[in-house]
Protein backbone atom coordinates (compact mmCIF):
# COMPACT_ATOMS: atom_id res chain seq x y z
CA UNK A 1 0.00 0.00 0.00
CA UNK A 2 1.30 3.44 -0.61
CA UNK A 3 -0.36 7.22 -0.13
CA UNK A 4 -3.29 7.29 -2.70
CA UNK A 5 -3.31 9.70 -5.41
CA UNK A 6 -7.21 10.46 -5.36
CA UNK A 7 -7.68 10.85 -1.53
CA UNK A 8 -7.48 14.06 0.58
CA UNK A 9 -6.20 14.95 3.79
CA UNK A 10 -8.06 14.22 6.62
CA UNK A 11 -9.34 17.24 8.88
CA UNK A 12 -9.40 17.06 12.42
CA UNK A 13 -10.27 19.29 15.05
CA UNK A 14 -9.54 19.45 18.79
CA UNK A 15 -12.15 20.09 21.05
CA UNK A 16 -12.04 20.02 24.87
CA UNK A 17 -12.62 22.14 28.01
CA UNK A 18 -10.82 25.73 28.50
CA UNK A 19 -7.52 25.25 29.48
CA UNK A 20 -7.81 21.63 29.38
CA UNK A 21 -4.33 22.14 26.71
CA UNK A 22 -6.34 22.34 22.96
CA UNK A 23 -3.90 25.00 22.05
CA UNK A 24 -0.45 23.47 23.53
CA UNK A 25 -1.50 20.58 21.73
CA UNK A 26 -1.82 22.16 18.10
CA UNK A 27 1.11 23.76 18.90
CA UNK A 28 3.06 20.75 20.23
CA UNK A 29 2.35 19.29 16.86
CA UNK A 30 2.86 22.36 14.68
CA UNK A 31 6.37 23.01 16.65
CA UNK A 32 7.25 19.10 16.47
CA UNK A 33 6.20 18.53 12.96
CA UNK A 34 8.54 21.30 12.01
CA UNK A 35 11.73 20.09 13.70
CA UNK A 36 11.41 16.39 12.32
CA UNK A 37 13.22 17.22 9.65
CA UNK A 38 12.91 18.36 5.85
CA UNK A 39 11.08 15.09 4.53
CA UNK A 40 8.26 15.63 7.00
CA UNK A 41 8.23 19.65 7.11
CA UNK A 42 4.94 20.96 7.65
CA UNK A 43 2.50 22.94 5.77
CA UNK A 44 1.18 25.88 7.06
CA UNK A 45 -2.34 26.63 5.68
CA UNK A 46 -5.14 29.89 5.78
CA UNK A 47 -6.05 28.50 9.29
CA UNK A 48 -4.90 24.98 9.12
CA UNK A 49 -1.81 22.61 9.51
CA UNK A 50 -0.96 19.90 7.61
CA UNK A 51 1.33 17.25 8.54
CA UNK A 52 2.47 14.85 6.01
CA UNK A 53 2.29 10.85 6.44
CA UNK A 54 5.92 10.87 6.05
CA UNK A 55 6.09 13.57 9.21
CA UNK A 56 4.09 11.05 11.29
CA UNK A 57 5.62 8.33 10.53
CA UNK A 58 9.19 9.66 11.13
CA UNK A 59 7.72 11.08 14.78
CA UNK A 60 7.06 7.43 15.50
CA UNK A 61 10.28 5.78 14.70
CA UNK A 62 9.45 3.53 12.05
CA UNK A 63 9.59 4.53 8.15
CA UNK A 64 8.24 0.60 7.69
CA UNK A 65 4.43 2.02 8.50
CA UNK A 66 4.44 4.09 5.66
CA UNK A 67 3.45 1.69 3.59
CA UNK A 68 0.50 0.68 5.85
CA UNK A 69 -0.82 4.56 5.14
CA UNK A 70 -2.87 5.13 2.52
CA UNK A 71 -4.18 8.92 3.24
CA UNK A 72 -2.12 11.69 2.96
CA UNK A 73 -1.30 13.18 5.77
CA UNK A 74 -3.64 15.33 8.52
CA UNK A 75 -5.26 18.79 8.45
CA UNK A 76 -5.48 20.41 12.03
CA UNK A 77 -7.86 22.93 11.78
CA UNK A 78 -5.67 26.01 13.84
CA UNK A 79 -8.71 27.25 15.65
CA UNK A 80 -9.90 24.80 18.46
CA UNK A 81 -12.65 24.03 20.58
CA UNK A 82 -15.80 22.52 19.81
CA UNK A 83 -17.10 26.15 18.74
CA UNK A 84 -15.12 25.80 16.11
CA UNK A 85 -16.57 21.91 15.06
CA UNK A 86 -19.82 23.08 15.22
CA UNK A 87 -19.27 26.35 13.18
CA UNK A 88 -17.55 24.26 10.70
CA UNK A 89 -19.84 22.31 8.85
CA UNK A 90 -19.86 20.42 5.03
CA UNK A 91 -23.22 20.50 3.75
CA UNK A 92 -25.15 20.27 6.94
CA UNK A 93 -23.00 18.12 8.79
CA UNK A 94 -19.37 18.73 10.45
CA UNK A 95 -16.32 19.69 8.25
CA UNK A 96 -13.69 17.77 10.58
CA UNK A 97 -13.80 14.00 9.54
CA UNK A 98 -12.26 13.29 12.91
CA UNK A 99 -11.38 14.86 16.37
CA UNK A 100 -9.66 15.21 19.10
CA UNK A 101 -11.32 15.41 22.67
CA UNK A 102 -8.68 16.68 25.43
CA UNK A 103 -9.15 16.19 28.99
CA UNK A 104 -6.93 17.36 31.96
CA UNK A 105 -6.06 13.93 33.18
CA UNK A 106 -5.75 15.63 36.83
CA UNK A 107 -9.00 17.53 36.46
CA UNK A 108 -11.33 15.53 34.84
CA UNK A 109 -14.69 15.76 32.85
CA UNK A 110 -15.92 19.42 32.50
CA UNK A 111 -18.81 21.04 30.58
CA UNK A 112 -17.13 21.31 27.30
CA UNK A 113 -15.51 17.79 27.69
CA UNK A 114 -18.91 16.79 28.17
CA UNK A 115 -20.46 18.86 25.78
CA UNK A 116 -17.46 18.14 23.02
CA UNK A 117 -18.84 14.82 23.01
CA UNK A 118 -22.56 15.02 22.78
CA UNK A 119 -21.72 17.03 19.42
CA UNK A 120 -19.71 14.29 18.12
CA UNK A 121 -22.13 11.70 19.07
CA UNK A 122 -24.35 13.47 17.12
CA UNK A 123 -22.15 14.23 14.21
CA UNK A 124 -21.18 10.54 14.55
CA UNK A 125 -17.53 11.85 14.02
CA UNK A 126 -14.82 9.30 14.69
CA UNK A 127 -12.44 10.38 17.48
CA UNK A 128 -9.85 9.87 20.15
CA UNK A 129 -9.43 11.04 23.49
CA UNK A 130 -5.93 12.21 25.04
CA UNK A 131 -5.60 12.43 29.17
CA UNK A 132 -3.24 15.37 28.80
CA UNK A 133 -0.66 16.54 30.95
CA UNK A 134 0.30 13.18 32.47
CA UNK A 135 3.84 15.24 33.07
CA UNK A 136 2.11 17.24 36.24
CA UNK A 137 1.37 13.61 38.09
CA UNK A 138 3.17 13.92 40.99
CA UNK A 139 6.78 12.14 40.56
CA UNK A 140 6.63 12.23 36.33
CA UNK A 141 10.29 11.67 34.82
CA UNK A 142 9.43 13.31 31.83
CA UNK A 143 10.68 12.04 28.58
CA UNK A 144 10.69 14.19 25.88
CA UNK A 145 8.40 13.02 22.71
CA UNK A 146 8.34 9.64 23.71
CA UNK A 147 5.85 7.32 22.29
CA UNK A 148 4.16 6.66 25.54
CA UNK A 149 4.60 3.23 26.48
CA UNK A 150 8.50 3.61 26.28
CA UNK A 151 7.24 6.89 28.81
CA UNK A 152 5.19 4.73 31.31
CA UNK A 153 8.07 2.21 31.11
CA UNK A 154 10.04 4.71 32.78
CA UNK A 155 8.54 5.64 35.66
CA UNK A 156 8.32 4.74 38.91
CA UNK A 157 5.77 1.77 40.58
CA UNK A 158 4.04 4.64 42.35
CA UNK A 159 3.85 6.94 39.25
CA UNK A 160 2.71 4.48 37.24
CA UNK A 161 -0.65 3.45 39.35
CA UNK A 162 -1.20 7.12 40.20
CA UNK A 163 -1.44 7.47 36.11
CA UNK A 164 -3.28 4.46 36.05
CA UNK A 165 -6.43 5.72 38.70
CA UNK A 166 -6.21 8.74 37.03
CA UNK A 167 -6.75 7.09 33.56
CA UNK A 168 -9.30 4.88 35.06
CA UNK A 169 -11.58 8.00 36.31
CA UNK A 170 -11.17 9.00 32.84
CA UNK A 171 -12.37 5.96 31.51
CA UNK A 172 -15.02 5.72 33.85
CA UNK A 173 -16.69 9.07 33.06
CA UNK A 174 -16.93 8.17 29.30
CA UNK A 175 -18.55 5.21 30.51
CA UNK A 176 -21.26 7.83 32.20
CA UNK A 177 -21.74 9.24 29.17
CA UNK A 178 -22.64 5.95 26.88
CA UNK A 179 -19.14 5.71 25.56
CA UNK A 180 -17.63 2.33 26.21
CA UNK A 181 -13.35 3.11 26.16
CA UNK A 182 -10.27 2.13 26.73
CA UNK A 183 -6.50 2.62 26.54
CA UNK A 184 -5.26 2.81 22.94
CA UNK A 185 -3.22 0.08 22.91
CA UNK A 186 -5.76 -2.16 24.01
CA UNK A 187 -8.98 -1.39 22.06
CA UNK A 188 -9.02 -3.98 19.05
CA UNK A 189 -12.06 -2.27 17.27
CA UNK A 190 -12.24 0.85 17.51
CA UNK A 191 -15.37 1.24 16.09
CA UNK A 192 -17.13 0.18 19.36
CA UNK A 193 -14.44 1.74 21.40
CA UNK A 194 -13.06 4.83 21.93
CA UNK A 195 -9.41 4.56 22.31
CA UNK A 196 -7.74 6.85 24.97
CA UNK A 197 -4.40 8.33 24.69
CA UNK A 198 -2.40 9.52 27.79
CA UNK A 199 -0.26 12.53 26.99
CA UNK A 200 1.85 15.56 27.46
CA UNK A 201 0.91 18.58 25.11
CA UNK A 202 4.15 20.51 27.02
CA UNK A 203 6.82 17.18 26.87
CA UNK A 204 4.98 15.93 23.62
CA UNK A 205 4.91 12.33 26.10
CA UNK A 206 2.26 10.40 23.83
CA UNK A 207 1.88 12.22 20.76
CA UNK A 208 3.27 9.89 18.34
CA UNK A 209 0.68 7.70 19.60
CA UNK A 210 -1.94 9.97 19.33
CA UNK A 211 -0.62 10.60 15.16
CA UNK A 212 -0.72 7.41 14.90
CA UNK A 213 -3.97 6.65 16.04
CA UNK A 214 -5.32 9.49 14.47
CA UNK A 215 -4.03 7.42 11.02
CA UNK A 216 -5.56 4.48 11.53
CA UNK A 217 -9.14 6.12 12.31
CA UNK A 218 -8.92 7.73 8.98
CA UNK A 219 -7.66 4.94 7.39
CA UNK A 220 -10.36 2.63 8.66
CA UNK A 221 -13.13 4.62 9.10
CA UNK A 222 -12.73 7.62 6.68
CA UNK A 223 -11.38 5.82 3.18
CA UNK A 224 -14.90 5.78 1.67
CA UNK A 225 -15.22 9.80 2.23
CA UNK A 226 -12.01 10.86 1.41
CA UNK A 227 -11.94 9.86 -2.12
CA UNK A 228 -12.33 13.31 -3.87
CA UNK A 229 -12.92 14.93 -7.52
CA UNK A 230 -9.56 17.11 -8.09
CA UNK A 231 -10.86 18.21 -10.96
CA UNK A 232 -14.14 19.08 -9.81
CA UNK A 233 -15.67 22.23 -9.07
CA UNK A 234 -14.65 23.53 -5.26
CA UNK A 235 -16.63 23.19 -2.31
CA UNK A 236 -15.45 24.71 1.07
CA UNK A 237 -16.39 26.25 4.36
CA UNK A 238 -15.85 29.57 5.59
CA UNK A 239 -13.78 29.99 8.62
CA UNK A 240 -13.46 33.46 9.34
CA UNK A 241 -14.44 36.80 7.10
CA UNK A 242 -11.44 38.87 8.00
CA UNK A 243 -10.72 42.89 6.68
CA UNK A 244 -6.86 42.42 5.47
CA UNK A 245 -5.21 45.47 4.35
CA UNK A 246 -5.06 46.25 1.15
CA UNK A 247 -7.52 43.45 0.32
CA UNK A 248 -10.62 44.61 1.57
CA UNK A 249 -12.99 41.84 3.03
CA UNK A 250 -11.44 38.75 2.37
CA UNK A 251 -12.80 34.99 3.47
CA UNK A 252 -10.81 32.17 5.24
CA UNK A 253 -11.41 29.00 3.87
CA UNK A 254 -11.18 25.12 4.32
CA UNK A 255 -11.61 24.13 0.86
CA UNK A 256 -12.80 20.01 1.54
CA UNK A 257 -13.49 19.45 -1.94
CA UNK A 258 -12.30 19.50 -6.25
CA UNK A 259 -10.65 22.80 -7.45
CA UNK A 260 -10.45 26.57 -6.76
CA UNK A 261 -8.87 28.93 -9.61
CA UNK A 262 -8.79 32.64 -9.59
CA UNK A 263 -11.02 34.00 -11.88
CA UNK A 264 -13.47 31.52 -10.55
CA UNK A 265 -16.89 32.54 -9.74
CA UNK A 266 -18.66 31.20 -6.35
CA UNK A 267 -21.66 31.47 -4.18
CA UNK A 268 -21.33 32.45 -0.76
CA UNK A 269 -23.78 31.40 2.46
CA UNK A 270 -25.13 35.00 3.36
CA UNK A 271 -27.99 36.19 5.79
CA UNK A 272 -29.00 37.81 2.88
CA UNK A 273 -28.95 36.29 -0.86
CA UNK A 274 -25.80 34.11 -1.58
CA UNK A 275 -23.41 36.36 -2.66
CA UNK A 276 -22.21 35.51 -6.34
CA UNK A 277 -18.56 36.68 -6.82
CA UNK A 278 -15.18 36.29 -9.10
CA UNK A 279 -12.25 34.85 -7.17
CA UNK A 280 -9.67 38.22 -7.50
CA UNK A 281 -6.99 36.04 -5.29
CA UNK A 282 -6.23 33.05 -4.15
CA UNK A 283 -3.76 33.04 -0.99
CA UNK A 284 -1.68 30.95 1.25
CA UNK A 285 0.61 32.57 4.14
CA UNK A 286 4.32 32.87 3.33
CA UNK A 287 6.67 30.39 4.50
CA UNK A 288 9.35 31.53 6.95
CA UNK A 289 11.98 31.68 4.44
CA UNK A 290 9.98 34.36 2.65
CA UNK A 291 9.71 36.44 5.72
CA UNK A 292 11.49 39.37 4.41
CA UNK A 293 8.59 39.97 1.70
CA UNK A 294 6.23 42.64 2.69
CA UNK A 295 3.08 40.90 2.03
CA UNK A 296 1.87 38.52 4.60
CA UNK A 297 0.50 36.23 1.55
CA UNK A 298 1.45 34.81 -1.73
CA UNK A 299 -0.76 34.24 -4.47
CA UNK A 300 -1.35 31.22 -6.37
CA UNK A 301 -3.03 30.39 -9.19
CA UNK A 302 -5.33 27.37 -7.94
CA UNK A 303 -5.65 24.98 -4.93
CA UNK A 304 -6.95 21.79 -4.43
CA UNK A 305 -8.64 20.23 -1.74
CA UNK A 306 -7.77 19.16 1.28
CA UNK A 307 -6.69 23.13 1.85
CA UNK A 308 -6.23 25.94 3.94
CA UNK A 309 -6.59 29.41 1.88
CA UNK A 310 -7.73 32.64 2.09
CA UNK A 311 -9.69 34.43 -1.05
CA UNK A 312 -10.36 38.10 -2.03
CA UNK A 313 -13.30 38.89 -3.89
CA UNK A 314 -15.67 41.59 -4.16
CA UNK A 315 -18.70 41.76 -2.37
CA UNK A 316 -18.06 39.42 0.67
CA UNK A 317 -18.93 41.62 3.74
CA UNK A 318 -22.51 39.68 4.07
CA UNK A 319 -20.18 35.92 3.93
CA UNK A 320 -21.41 33.81 6.80
CA UNK A 321 -18.72 32.55 9.19
CA UNK A 322 -19.26 28.39 8.87
CA UNK A 323 -21.31 28.62 5.48
CA UNK A 324 -20.77 27.26 2.22
CA UNK A 325 -18.24 28.69 -0.19
CA UNK A 326 -19.05 27.08 -4.00
CA UNK A 327 -17.40 27.12 -6.95
CA UNK A 328 -20.02 27.72 -9.96
CA UNK A 329 -20.05 27.52 -14.00
CA UNK A 330 -22.07 29.40 -15.79
CA UNK A 331 -24.41 26.37 -16.14
CA UNK A 332 -24.38 25.52 -13.08
CA UNK A 333 -24.47 28.43 -11.35
CA UNK A 334 -28.77 28.99 -10.54
CA UNK A 335 -28.21 25.22 -9.02
CA UNK A 336 -25.70 26.28 -7.00
CA UNK A 337 -27.15 29.44 -5.38
CA UNK A 338 -30.40 27.60 -4.80
CA UNK A 339 -28.66 24.99 -2.84
CA UNK A 340 -26.60 27.34 -0.61
CA UNK A 341 -29.74 29.52 -0.29
CA UNK A 342 -31.53 26.22 1.14
CA UNK A 343 -28.35 25.42 3.40
CA UNK A 344 -28.71 28.84 5.36
CA UNK A 345 -32.64 28.50 5.40
CA UNK A 346 -32.61 25.34 6.61
CA UNK A 347 -31.67 26.31 9.82
CA UNK A 348 -33.46 29.68 10.00
CA UNK A 349 -36.85 28.47 8.43
CA UNK A 350 -37.20 25.93 10.58
CA UNK A 351 -39.07 27.29 13.22
CA UNK A 352 -41.93 26.56 15.03
CA UNK A 353 -45.12 29.33 15.34
CA UNK A 354 -44.87 30.05 19.06
CA UNK A 355 -41.60 29.58 21.18
CA UNK A 356 -38.32 30.76 22.06
CA UNK A 357 -35.99 33.08 20.59
CA UNK A 358 -32.97 31.78 19.82
CA UNK A 359 -29.58 33.86 18.79
CA UNK A 360 -26.06 32.27 17.77
CA UNK A 361 -22.93 33.66 16.78
CA UNK A 362 -22.49 31.32 13.33
CA UNK A 363 -25.24 29.52 11.37
CA UNK A 364 -22.97 26.13 12.52
CA UNK A 365 -23.42 26.95 15.93
CA UNK A 366 -27.29 28.01 15.65
CA UNK A 367 -28.03 24.73 13.74
CA UNK A 368 -26.54 22.90 17.06
CA UNK A 369 -28.39 25.20 19.58
CA UNK A 370 -31.50 24.26 17.20
CA UNK A 371 -30.56 20.71 17.03
CA UNK A 372 -30.04 20.59 21.07
CA UNK A 373 -33.35 22.24 21.66
CA UNK A 374 -35.15 20.44 19.02
CA UNK A 375 -34.45 16.87 21.13
CA UNK A 376 -35.57 18.44 24.34
CA UNK A 377 -38.88 19.67 22.28
CA UNK A 378 -38.66 23.25 23.23
CA UNK A 379 -40.03 25.48 20.57
CA UNK A 380 -38.59 27.94 18.59
CA UNK A 381 -39.75 31.32 17.35
CA UNK A 382 -36.88 32.52 15.22
CA UNK A 383 -33.36 31.63 15.44
CA UNK A 384 -30.82 33.79 13.97
CA UNK A 385 -27.40 34.99 13.87
CA UNK A 386 -25.82 37.80 15.47
CA UNK A 387 -25.75 39.26 19.01
CA UNK A 388 -28.59 40.52 21.17
CA UNK A 389 -30.19 43.51 19.77
CA UNK A 390 -32.75 46.16 20.84
CA UNK A 391 -35.07 44.86 18.11
CA UNK A 392 -34.76 41.19 19.49
CA UNK A 393 -35.70 42.47 23.27
CA UNK A 394 -38.62 44.57 21.23
CA UNK A 395 -40.42 42.32 19.36
CA UNK A 396 -39.49 39.29 22.20
CA UNK A 397 -41.51 41.18 25.02
CA UNK A 398 -43.99 41.69 22.80
CA UNK A 399 -44.87 38.07 23.41
CA UNK A 400 -47.94 37.33 26.03
CA UNK A 401 -46.46 33.55 27.18
CA UNK A 402 -44.09 34.27 29.50
CA UNK A 403 -42.62 30.76 28.98
CA UNK A 404 -41.79 31.85 25.24
CA UNK A 405 -40.43 36.17 26.35
CA UNK A 406 -37.20 34.21 26.06
CA UNK A 407 -34.27 35.17 24.44
CA UNK A 408 -31.25 31.89 24.46
CA UNK A 409 -28.00 33.62 23.44
CA UNK A 410 -25.45 31.21 22.66
CA UNK A 411 -21.65 32.40 22.33
CA UNK A 412 -23.12 35.87 21.53
CA UNK A 413 -23.16 39.70 23.24
CA UNK A 414 -26.15 41.58 23.87
CA UNK A 415 -25.71 45.13 22.23
CA UNK A 416 -25.39 48.42 25.08
CA UNK A 417 -28.53 49.58 24.17
CA UNK A 418 -30.79 45.77 24.06
CA UNK A 419 -29.29 45.99 27.60
CA UNK A 420 -30.86 49.20 28.55
CA UNK A 421 -33.87 48.00 27.39
CA UNK A 422 -34.10 44.44 28.51
CA UNK A 423 -34.34 45.75 32.03
CA UNK A 424 -37.37 47.62 31.41
CA UNK A 425 -38.97 44.89 29.72
CA UNK A 426 -40.54 41.23 31.17
CA UNK A 427 -37.76 39.49 28.57
CA UNK A 428 -35.96 36.77 30.42
CA UNK A 429 -32.09 36.39 28.66
CA UNK A 430 -29.93 33.75 29.18
CA UNK A 431 -26.48 33.86 27.59
CA UNK A 432 -24.22 31.20 27.70
CA UNK A 433 -20.97 29.36 25.50
CA UNK A 434 -22.10 25.89 26.54
CA UNK A 435 -25.19 24.81 24.66
CA UNK A 436 -26.51 22.00 27.36
CA UNK A 437 -25.80 24.52 30.27
CA UNK A 438 -28.46 26.65 28.55
CA UNK A 439 -30.67 24.25 27.82
CA UNK A 440 -30.60 23.19 31.79
CA UNK A 441 -30.92 26.48 32.58
CA UNK A 442 -33.98 27.42 30.49
CA UNK A 443 -35.08 23.90 31.79
CA UNK A 444 -34.69 24.81 35.49
CA UNK A 445 -36.49 28.08 35.28
CA UNK A 446 -39.19 26.86 33.85
CA UNK A 447 -39.42 24.53 36.47
CA UNK A 448 -39.30 27.18 38.93
CA UNK A 449 -41.73 29.30 37.39
CA UNK A 450 -44.05 26.52 36.63
CA UNK A 451 -44.23 25.37 40.75
CA UNK A 452 -44.45 29.14 41.23
CA UNK A 453 -47.41 29.99 39.26
CA UNK A 454 -48.65 26.61 40.60
CA UNK A 455 -48.36 27.43 44.27
CA UNK A 456 -50.16 30.80 44.30
CA UNK A 457 -52.98 29.10 42.20
CA UNK A 458 -53.32 26.58 44.14
CA UNK A 459 -53.16 28.29 47.38
CA UNK A 460 -56.22 30.70 45.88
CA UNK A 461 -58.34 27.96 44.11
CA UNK A 462 -61.01 26.28 45.69
CA UNK A 463 -60.34 22.69 45.30
CA UNK A 464 -62.82 19.65 45.24
CA UNK A 465 -63.94 18.28 47.79
CA UNK A 466 -66.75 15.61 48.79
CA UNK A 467 -68.45 14.80 52.42
CA UNK A 468 -70.74 12.45 53.99
CA UNK A 469 -72.84 14.12 57.10
CA UNK A 470 -72.71 10.69 59.51
CA UNK A 471 -75.58 9.14 61.20
CA UNK A 472 -76.01 10.04 64.66
CA UNK A 473 -73.73 12.74 64.35
CA UNK A 474 -75.70 16.20 64.64
CA UNK A 475 -74.18 17.83 67.41
CA UNK A 476 -76.46 21.24 66.96
CA UNK A 477 -78.84 21.92 64.43
CA UNK A 478 -78.57 25.17 63.29
CA UNK A 479 -76.82 28.52 63.49
CA UNK A 480 -74.38 27.62 63.18
CA UNK A 481 -75.32 23.53 62.42
CA UNK A 482 -72.36 21.24 63.99
CA UNK A 483 -72.31 17.92 62.51
CA UNK A 484 -69.73 14.97 62.17
CA UNK A 485 -69.02 14.02 59.05
CA UNK A 486 -66.22 11.59 57.20
CA UNK A 487 -64.43 13.20 53.89
CA UNK A 488 -65.00 10.83 51.08
CA UNK A 489 -62.97 13.19 48.49
CA UNK A 490 -60.55 15.65 48.06
CA UNK A 491 -59.95 18.15 50.77
CA UNK A 492 -62.63 20.43 52.33
CA UNK A 493 -61.37 23.67 54.11
CA UNK A 494 -63.27 26.46 56.06
CA UNK A 495 -64.73 29.38 54.50
CA UNK A 496 -65.60 27.52 51.65
CA UNK A 497 -69.55 27.11 50.05
CA UNK A 498 -71.20 23.89 50.02
CA UNK A 499 -73.53 22.15 47.82
CA UNK A 500 -75.56 19.55 47.75
CA UNK A 501 -76.62 16.57 45.28
CA UNK A 502 -78.64 19.38 43.16
CA UNK A 503 -76.03 21.29 43.06
CA UNK A 504 -77.85 23.79 45.28
CA UNK A 505 -75.66 26.12 48.20
CA UNK A 506 -76.61 25.02 51.09
CA UNK A 507 -74.14 26.96 53.48
CA UNK A 508 -70.42 28.10 54.26
CA UNK A 509 -67.82 25.94 56.25
CA UNK A 510 -67.51 27.63 59.69
CA UNK A 511 -64.74 25.37 61.56
CA UNK A 512 -63.15 22.13 61.31
CA UNK A 513 -61.97 20.56 64.42
CA UNK A 514 -60.63 17.01 64.54
CA UNK A 515 -60.16 15.19 68.08
CA UNK A 516 -61.23 18.91 70.04
CA UNK A 517 -58.47 20.59 67.94
CA UNK A 518 -59.60 23.74 65.62
CA UNK A 519 -58.24 22.41 62.18
CA UNK A 520 -57.81 24.72 58.65
CA UNK A 521 -58.61 21.67 56.41
CA UNK A 522 -59.34 17.88 56.26
CA UNK A 523 -58.75 15.59 53.97
CA UNK A 524 -60.06 12.50 52.61
CA UNK A 525 -60.85 9.35 55.02
CA UNK A 526 -60.66 12.04 57.84
CA UNK A 527 -63.56 11.86 60.53
CA UNK A 528 -64.07 15.96 62.30
CA UNK A 529 -66.88 17.92 63.15
CA UNK A 530 -67.79 20.38 61.06
CA UNK A 531 -70.18 23.85 61.63
CA UNK A 532 -72.01 25.09 58.90
CA UNK A 533 -73.36 28.63 58.75
CA UNK A 534 -76.66 28.56 57.06
CA UNK A 535 -78.53 24.98 57.33
CA UNK A 536 -80.51 23.34 59.51
CA UNK A 537 -80.03 19.88 60.11
CA UNK A 538 -83.41 17.85 59.05
CA UNK A 539 -84.42 20.63 56.59
CA UNK A 540 -81.53 21.97 54.16
CA UNK A 541 -79.11 19.15 55.06
CA UNK A 542 -79.82 15.75 56.66
CA UNK A 543 -77.51 13.05 58.15
CA UNK A 544 -76.60 10.63 55.45
CA UNK A 545 -76.11 13.45 52.47
CA UNK A 546 -73.56 13.91 50.06
CA UNK A 547 -71.79 17.71 50.19
CA UNK A 548 -69.15 19.26 48.22
CA UNK A 549 -67.24 22.07 48.33
CA UNK A 550 -68.95 24.40 45.84
CA UNK A 551 -66.08 25.42 43.01
CA UNK A 552 -66.84 28.60 41.26
CA UNK A 553 -66.84 28.17 37.61
CA UNK A 554 -63.71 30.01 37.14
CA UNK A 555 -61.61 27.70 39.27
CA UNK A 556 -63.01 24.79 37.78
CA UNK A 557 -61.58 25.71 34.34
CA UNK A 558 -58.31 26.81 36.00
CA UNK A 559 -58.46 23.01 37.64
CA UNK A 560 -59.19 21.23 34.57
CA UNK A 561 -56.85 23.36 32.27
CA UNK A 562 -53.82 23.85 34.61
CA UNK A 563 -53.68 21.70 37.77
CA UNK A 564 -55.24 18.40 36.31
CA UNK A 565 -51.98 16.76 36.74
CA UNK A 566 -51.23 17.85 40.04
CA UNK A 567 -54.37 16.75 41.54
CA UNK A 568 -54.53 12.94 43.29
CA UNK A 569 -56.85 10.36 42.85
CA UNK A 570 -59.29 11.13 45.12
CA UNK A 571 -59.74 14.86 44.62
CA UNK A 572 -60.27 13.83 40.88
CA UNK A 573 -63.02 11.41 41.92
CA UNK A 574 -64.75 14.39 43.80
CA UNK A 575 -64.13 16.75 40.66
CA UNK A 576 -65.85 13.91 38.61
CA UNK A 577 -68.27 14.10 41.07
CA UNK A 578 -69.02 17.55 41.17
CA UNK A 579 -68.74 18.25 37.29
CA UNK A 580 -71.15 15.63 36.85
CA UNK A 581 -73.83 17.50 39.33
CA UNK A 582 -73.05 20.69 37.75
CA UNK A 583 -73.33 19.98 33.89
CA UNK A 584 -76.61 17.82 34.51
CA UNK A 585 -78.12 21.19 33.38
CA UNK A 586 -75.65 22.81 32.12
CA UNK A 587 -73.49 20.51 29.83
CA UNK A 588 -70.82 23.43 28.72
CA UNK A 589 -70.43 24.34 32.31
CA UNK A 590 -66.53 25.32 33.32
CA UNK A 591 -65.77 24.31 29.31
N1 LIG B 1 2.30 20.73 32.55
C1 LIG B 1 1.52 20.80 31.49
N2 LIG B 1 0.86 21.94 31.22
C2 LIG B 1 0.07 21.97 30.13
C3 LIG B 1 -0.08 20.86 29.26
N3 LIG B 1 -0.94 21.22 28.29
C4 LIG B 1 -1.28 22.49 28.51
N4 LIG B 1 -0.69 22.95 29.62
C5 LIG B 1 -0.82 24.27 30.21
O1 LIG B 1 -2.19 24.49 30.51
C6 LIG B 1 -2.57 25.82 30.23
C7 LIG B 1 -3.72 25.85 29.24
O2 LIG B 1 -3.30 25.30 28.02
P1 LIG B 1 -3.88 25.77 26.63
O3 LIG B 1 -3.23 24.96 25.59
O4 LIG B 1 -3.86 27.23 26.50
O5 LIG B 1 -5.37 25.28 26.83
P2 LIG B 1 -6.62 25.49 25.86
O6 LIG B 1 -7.45 24.28 26.05
O7 LIG B 1 -6.13 25.80 24.49
O8 LIG B 1 -7.28 26.70 26.53
P3 LIG B 1 -8.29 27.73 25.86
O9 LIG B 1 -7.68 28.12 24.55
O10 LIG B 1 -8.33 28.83 26.87
O11 LIG B 1 -9.57 27.00 25.73
C8 LIG B 1 -1.31 26.52 29.71
O12 LIG B 1 -0.70 27.17 30.78
C9 LIG B 1 -0.45 25.36 29.22
O13 LIG B 1 0.92 25.65 29.31
C10 LIG B 1 0.64 19.66 29.60
O14 LIG B 1 0.56 18.62 28.93
N5 LIG B 1 1.41 19.71 30.71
Amino acid sequence: MAVKDDLRTPIVCVMGHVDHGKTSLLDNIRGSAVVSGEAGAITQHIGATEVPIRSIVDKCGNPGLLDQFVVPGLLFIDTPGHHAFTTLRSRGGALADLAIVIVDINEGFKPQTIESLHILKQHKTPFVVVANKIDKIHGWNPQKDSPFMASYNKQSEHVRTSLDNKFYEVIGELYNHGFSSDRYDRVADFQHNIGVIPISAITGEGIPDLLMVLLGLAQRFLESNLHYDATGPGVGTVLEVKEERGLGTTIDLILYDGTLKKGDTIVVGSLDEPIQTKVRAVLKPRVLSEINVEDKFKQVSKVTAAIGVKISAPNLDGALSGGSVRVATPETLETVVEEVRSEVEAVQIDTDQSGITIKADTIGSLEALVNELKKEDIPIRKADVGDISNRDIVEVSAIEDPFHSVIVGFNVNILPDAKEKLRSTGVKLFMNDVIYRLIDDYKDWIKEQRALSEKTISETIIKPGMFTIMPDCTFRQSKPAVVGVRIIGGVVKTKVDITNEDGTVVGTIKGLQSRGENVSEARTGMEVAMSIEGPTVGRQIHEGDILHANIPERHAKVLEHELYDSLSADELDAMDAFLEIKRRDNPFWAK
